[in-house]
Order: structure tokens, then C-alpha cells, then sequence
């Protein structure tokens, strides 16, 4: 019996099944790695802006402590539960692992919907969160740093509330934070950077020409509007975004700084242009060559995969294939080379270990730096996939997550039965 349920939960369980399987890990030893650590449920009064006081569910799940401190963002999102927070947590836990940082992974979420409250409340929901979760987190037991919903301010808050309690300025306690209070350069344009990197690397080896090229991005928020601009700027046509508002699709490519400008004023991309309205649902089965879901979970199940028209699935989102589309896609590899998650938005939680090294050693290092030792991180990364993928003709996917579970297990092999 578990408290973690859900389609999120089941299918991180079911994913793990399958790495298990291939690294022949014994029955007895997979709960034992599976399973997180800790898991903790907390309430958030916040007072309204009516003078009424609302209560927020928030959770805070910590899978392995056997690296180093945990590590993972944190999202509001209105339908966000344990069993979702679960499965996000070790994920984390097998993309650190397979990009080389010392840490175990770990996420958080609260149950509302940040679009309907004031950025008063928003303030009063982020610091009660803290406040609630000082007990469990620290600059060396569990760092937080932004997921959906939530961004640089959140971490400012974050961090705030954490110092204030402290009695000094602990900048560690997460990442994310605005390069004002001690976050890093690049670290907002980091993850959809890395999904641009590795998606060129592969144009690449495949031949594509960026100036040709077309994409799809579903997502325009920090992951998808990043990885849009870096394409744009490559050379490649934009031809179709969405958001929870609505879609866009345009076959001679989107104005992708226009856009950006559009979605920093009106929080959306609504109303950016009545012509270009397209059927959302409809976008992930455009004929491109790279396609980046860059928003939620389970948007490509089977039936979609089925009729994926990309060459290149690029998965900017955390845990956007069910493992039915999987199998699909593992029949279609030679038409279409997936990137998977846990190595596709690794830039994030890459550079958000840069911040974490540079706010411990008040030592702050150039953007170019920042990026250049990204790129190095993700390339040795994409790499090592790759030649997994070959040697034991095993998809990407399985591939990546066994580089992962692998070094999790090893630690755990090394260190003893209980971390
Ligand atoms: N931020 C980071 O550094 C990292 C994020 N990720 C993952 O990337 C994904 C996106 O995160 P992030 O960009 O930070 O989140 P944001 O909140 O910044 O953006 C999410 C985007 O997805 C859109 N969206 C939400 N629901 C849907 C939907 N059903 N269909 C289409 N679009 C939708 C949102 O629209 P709207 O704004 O209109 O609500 C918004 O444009 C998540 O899976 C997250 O876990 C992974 C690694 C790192
Ligand atoms: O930057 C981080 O620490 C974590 C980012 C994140 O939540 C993710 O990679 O899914």
C-alpha cells in the first residue's frame, strides 16, 4: 500500500519496470530504489485579498539522499497531487544521475492555480510554503528552484522567508533565483537552451539543415519560449506554438521575439493574432522536423505517436510520452529520434548546480562560462546515451534512464543498505 496513485505515479512506476527488467535488478532491490525517501503533505493558509482565508494543499517529496542533497523545482498547478510530485521526484533522480551532479532528485508542488490569485497572495502562498518546508529543506539536505507555475520571484520569496528565518542571507537554500539576489547568469534561458543544443546536434547527425528546417513547440513559457527563440535564432522556421490559451500555426514560420514580446505583456499568447488560430490538439501531428512538448505530462499517447510527423522528438517537458506511445515510438526509431526528457531538459537543473557552486563560493562566473560548461555537461551526456543505445539496441529512453538508475544503484551498492 502507497500513498503515491495516479497516471504520473503509474507511469514512472512502469517506466522503472522496464530499466529494472534490462539491468536485471533483483525483485528485492527495486522498491528499495524506486521508492522516495520522504514525502511531505502541508497546508498553506493565505489570506485572500476579500479579507476570507484560503488553505492550499503542498507537497514536497524527496526521493534519494544517497549523492548529495536533493534537488528539483517547484510547481503551481491546479490539478498537481502526491502520486505527480512522486513520479517529477524520481525522475530528477535518474536525470542528476545521468548528467554526472551530486544530487538525488526531489520536487514540489501546490495545488492552485496561479492565474486566479493576486500577486499578493501569490507572495503569501510562496513564503508560507517555505515557511512550512524549513524543516525539511536546507542548502545541503534539499534546494528547490522553479518547475510550471512558478518563477524567479517565487525563488526570491523562497529564499527570503528561508533567510529570515536563518537570521542571515543563505542564497543556496535554491536556485532560480533573479541574478539580482544571487542567482546565476543563464540560469533563466537554460533549460530551453539545452533542448536547442542537443535538438541541433542532432539536426546535425541527421542531416537537417537548420535554414530549411521547421519546428513545432507546444508550451510557451520558460522551456518552450527559450528552446523557440534559440531555434528561431539558428535559422529554424518557428511554424506552430501553444499555450493553455490556444495555438498559433503559421507554415511560413512565427515571429518568435514578436511573439515573446506579445506573451510578456498579456501573460499569454492570446490575441497575438486572430488569423494564425489553430486547433491546439492538433499541432503535435504537424508535419516538422522537430517537435518540443514543453508543457505537461502524457500530452503524446499512443494514438499520437502513432501519427507523429517529426524527425526529431525533442521532449523539453518532464514526462510527456506515455510508455504506450513508447513502445510506438520504439518501432518508428529510425524515422524519428526521440531526445528524451530526463536529458533533454537537463540544462536546467544542470546550470541550477552552477548557481548552487557559485552562491556556496560567492564566486560568480560569465554567462558564456555558464553556458559553455553546459553544453560540455549535455553533450558528454548525449553521448554516453547513445552509445548505450547502440551497444545494447535499446531505445533512447531506456537508455538514459539506465545510465541513471545504474549510478543511483551503485551509490546505494557502495554506501550500505539505508541511504
Ligand atoms: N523551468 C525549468 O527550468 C524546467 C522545466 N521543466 C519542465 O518543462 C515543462 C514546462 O515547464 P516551464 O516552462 O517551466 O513552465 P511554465 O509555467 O513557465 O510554462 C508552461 C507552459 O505550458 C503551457 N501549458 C500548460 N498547460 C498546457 C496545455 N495543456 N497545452 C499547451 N500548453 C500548456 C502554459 O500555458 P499558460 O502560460 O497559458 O498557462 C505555459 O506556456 C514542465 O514539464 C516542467 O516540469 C523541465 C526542466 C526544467
Ligand atoms: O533546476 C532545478 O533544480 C530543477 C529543475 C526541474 O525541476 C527539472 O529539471 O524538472
Amino acid at each position: 500500500m502507497t500513498v503515491y496513485a495516479g497516471p504520473v505515479f503509474d507511469m514512472a512506476v512502469q517506466q522503472f519496470g522496464v530499466i529494472a527488467n534490462h539491468l536485471s535488478i533483483p525483485m528485492d532491490e527495486r522498491e528499495r530504489i524506486l521508492m522516495p525517501k520522504r514525502a511531505i503533505t502541508i497546508s498553506c493558509p493565505v489570506h485572500r485579498d476579500d479579507g476570507s482565508i484560503a488553505v492550499f494543499e503542498g507537497y514536497r517529496v524527496q526521493h534519494h539522499l544517497t549523492l548529495g542533497p536533493t534537488k528539483g523545482g517547484t510547481r503551481f498547478a491546479p490539478c498537481v497531487d502526491i502520486g505527480e510530485v512522486a513520479a517529477l521526484a524520481i525522475w530528477m533522480s535518474w536525470k542528476c544521475a545521468l548528467v554526472g551532479l551530486p544530487y538525488g532528485g526531489a520536487k514540489g508542488g501546490v495545488r492552485v492555480d496561479p492565474q486566479s490569485i493576486s500577486i499578493r497572495e501569490l507572495e503569501g502562498l510562496s513564503r508560507r510554503y517555505m515557511q512550512e518546508m524549513i524543516p525539511f529543506v536546507g542548502p545541503h539536505t534539499d534546494v528547490m528552484a522553479p518547475d510550471m507555475g512558478t518563477n524567479e520571484q517565487v525563488m526570491a520569496w523562497f529564499m527570503d522567508t528561508y533567510s529570515m528565518y536563518q537570521g542571515r542571507t543563505v542564497t543556496e537554500i535554491v536556485t532560480g533565483k533573479p541574478v539580482s539576489s544571487g542567482g546565476t547568469l543563464g540560469r533563466r534561458e537554460a533549460t530551453g537552451r539545452g533542448v536547442a543544443h542537443l535538438t541541433r546536434r542532432v539536426m546535425n547527425e541527421l542531416g537537417i539543415a537548420f535554414g530549411s528546417a521547421t519546428a513545432v513547440v507546444q508550451g510557451f513559457g520558460n522551456v518552450g519560449s527559450h528552446a523557440a527563440l534559440e531555434l528561431y535564432n539558428s535559422g529554424v522556421k518557428i511554424i506552430a506554438v501553444s499555450d493553455h490559451t490556444g495555438a498559433l500555426y503559421d507554415r511560413k514560420g512565427l515571429d518568435i521575439p514578436a511573439l515573446l514580446r506579445h506573451a510578456g505583456t498579456h501573460g499569454s499568447i492570446a490575441g497575438y493574432s486572430n488569423q494564425l488560430q489553430y486547433d491546439p490538439a492538433a499541432i503535435l501531428t504537424l508535419p516538422c522536423d522537430v517537435l518540443v512538448p514543453a508543457a505537461v505530462e502524457r500530452v503524446i499517447d499512443a494514438h499520437i505517436a502513432e501519427n507523429l510527423k517529426c524527425r526529431v522528438l525533442a521532449e523539453g517537458a518532464n514526462g510527456p510520452t506515455t510508455p504506450e506511445a513508447d513502445l510506438i515510438l520504439e518501432t518508428r526509431q529510425h524515422e524519428i529520434f526521440l531526445i528524451p526528457d530526463i536529458l533533454c531538459n537537463s540544462g536546467g537543473v544542470v546550470v541550477s548546480y552552477f548557481e548552487w557552486v557559485q552562491d556556496l563560493q560567492q564566486l560568480f562566473w560569465e554567462e558564456d562560462e555558464v553556458t559553455r560548461r553546459e553544453y560540455q555537461i549535455l553533450d558528454r551526456a548525449f553521448g554516453q546515451m547513445v552509445d548505450r543505445a547502440k551497444k545494447d539496441n535499446i531505445s533512447h529512453r531506456t537508455a538514459a534512464m539506465a545510465l541513471g538508475v545504474e549510478k543511483v544503484r551503485a551509490a546505494k551498492a557502495t554506501r550500505g543498505l539505508f541511504p
